[in-house]
């Protein structure tokens, strides 16, 4: 027991609540092949959270880096998403290191809660009210991907916007449960301030994982 805790503490090996092999459906990188890979464990605890389940990471089995790697390199995927949970609670210089030695891009979900280990052709950052993000997740995201779960949601968007790199790409995303009614308010909003695009979760619509 005390040497699986050493090995996930190393980032040798980590707790994997799911991987598939499917189109990346939300932000920048929407509607390219991408295997994920979906690491146990948050701390966050978001109300609307589409993944409760990978919350308790002793819920989930704990497999070495390698077999992880392994199991990504047999789907032939040129892309590789690291999400969760939350997947910067875990030590990912090795991980990322050996999946870059595959020659495969490595893309990051996060809610910048924790701090970032491992090196990222893409980092997707999208904060969280229930838990504030740490100052370097503004400087180190590519995509700062905010969630509207209400009206008021606007206001706090802008106030992560102004705090990310010059080129970092803004989206909103509509909160999946109250899409139909968020989406025209962001339409609206995004026709009013077109330095945000809009961001769908389009694998709910194409019944994929
Ligand atoms: C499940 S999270 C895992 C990665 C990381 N914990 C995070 O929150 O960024 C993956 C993405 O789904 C988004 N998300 C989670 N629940 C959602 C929901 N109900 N509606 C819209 N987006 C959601 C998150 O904001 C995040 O961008
Ligand atoms: N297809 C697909 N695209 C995604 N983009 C971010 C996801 C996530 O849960 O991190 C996700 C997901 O769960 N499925
Ligand atoms: S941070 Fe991500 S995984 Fe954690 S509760 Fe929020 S949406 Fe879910
Ligand atoms: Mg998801």
């Amino acid at each position: 027991m005390e040497e699986i805790q050493k090995k996930i503490d190393s980032g040798l090996a980590l707790p994997i609540m799911e991987h598939f092999y499917t189109i990346q459906g939300e932000g920048r990188n929407n509607g390219e092949a991408a295997y994920f890979i979906r690491l146990a464990g948050c701390d966050v605890g978001c109300v609307w959270c589409d993944v409760k389940e990978s919350w308790d990471a002793d819920q989930h089995p704990v497999l070495s880096v390698e077999e992880i790697v392994e199991d990504a390199v047999a789907t032939n995927s040129p892309n590789i998403v690291i999400t969760g949970g939350e997947p910067a609670m875990y030590d990912l210089s090795v991980l990322t290191e050996k999946l870059k030695q595959e020659n495969l891009k490595v893309w990051m979900e996060t809610s910048g809660a924790h701090p970032i280990t491992g090196s990222w052709d893409w980092i997707c950052f999208s904060p969280k009210k229930f838990k504030k993000p740490l100052d370097e997740a503004y400087d180190k995201a590519h995509e700062l991907k905010v969630v509207i779960a209400n009206r008021n949601d606007f206001k706090w968007a802008e106030s992560h916007a102004k705090k990310v790199g010059s080129d970092c790409e803004l989206y909103l995303q509509p909160e999946w449960s109250r899409e139909e009614k968020l989406l025209p308010k962001i339409i609206d909003y995004v026709k009013e301030n077109p330095k945000w695009k809009i961001s769908l979760q389009t694998h709910k619509y194409m019944n994929i994982p």
